[in-house]
């Protein structure tokens, strides 16, 4: 019987608010067993961009990484956000471990090549990216491993990666190894089928189901790369995918993605 491993994705919301901050640490503290954290920062980045005078530009839902943009969002999601989400964990017992793709060589990527549009520096995610032996023995050794957005290329180069994708391809390459919960951490109650009513959460979706909520309109915008994602990472053996708010995850409201 393998073991179980809860992987936790929180973004922009969560992040940019102090005493939400603070609460979702709270929470994740208390998540009995094995876990990782994952985490963006995009809306904190586009923020810090904008006050340095460079215009953030995002193209379907991937930043536009220049030099200039890549050193600041290294500084952000490396520096800040990394750091201080480990002192607080560490503030609350959680003996934390934060790490770019870099250190440990844990998630090599690869500069999305041009094609209509040039991302600059950003990284996509093949197959074998993650190194999950690394990764295991960190978890073995009671550290809770916290994973930003930058990852490298294996040649000196830092690369941009979007946190959703990070946590996805971790999941899926731990699948191996553990009974991998991914849980994805945002500022709504779950999947809702009113996006303005946080009471309308879908409890269950099976993949028929979603394709027919997405031609409904009723997933849309960036609910549905985030789905996409998913439902890929339960096709190759990740257990359970869950959608919920970040400041209720160890309450039952949330919606649970199922194979069939
Ligand atoms: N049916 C839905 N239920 C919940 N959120 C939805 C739905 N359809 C679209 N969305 C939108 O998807 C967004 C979440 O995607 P995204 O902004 O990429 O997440 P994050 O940056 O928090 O990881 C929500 O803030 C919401 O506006
Ligand atoms: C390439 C790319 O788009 N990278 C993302 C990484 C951060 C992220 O994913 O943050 P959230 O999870 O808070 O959206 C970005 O710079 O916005």
């Amino acid at each position: 019987m393998k073991e179980t491993l809860k992987l936790f994705k929180i973004g922009g919301g969560v992040l940019d608010d102090d005493a939400q901050l603070h609460r979702f640490v709270q929470a994740f503290a208390q998540v009995p067993g094995r876990k990782i954290l994952v985490h963006g920062g995009g809306k904190g980045a586009s923020q810090m961009l904008s006050d340095l005078g460079i215009a953030p530009q995002m193209v379907q839902g991937r930043r536009i990484t220049d030099a200039a943009t890549l050193d600041v969002v290294t500084m952000f999601y490396a520096g800040k956000t990394n750091k201080q989400l480990v002192a607080l964990l560490q503030a609350s017992g959680v003996n934390a471990l934060g790490l770019s793709g870099a250190d440990g060589n844990v998630i090599r990527a690869v500069k999305r090549p041009v094609k209509d549009i040039d991302y600059g520096f950003v990284g996509d995610l093949p197959a074998n990216s993650v190194d999950a032996a690394t990764l295991h023995t960190l978890i073995q050794a009671e550290l809770t491993p916290v994973l930003c957005a930058i990852t490298h290329d294996g040649h000196g180069q830092l690369l941009n990666t979007n946190a959703d994708t990070i946590a996805s391809t971790v999941a899926r390459a731990l699948a191996g190894r553990y009974e991998v919960e991914l849980h994805y951490c945002f500022e709504k109650n779950g999947v809702l089928l009113d996006v303005n009513d946080d009471n309308s959460v879908i409890p269950q979706i099976v993949p028929a189901q979603y394709q027919q909520l997405k031609a409904d309109g009723v997933i849309a915008a960036g609910m549905i790369p985030k789905l996409d994602n998913a439902f890929a990472a339960l096709e190759a053996g990740v257990e359970k995918v869950v959608i919920e708010h970040a400041l209720n995850i160890n309450e039952p409201i949330k919606t649970v993605l199922c194979r069939s």
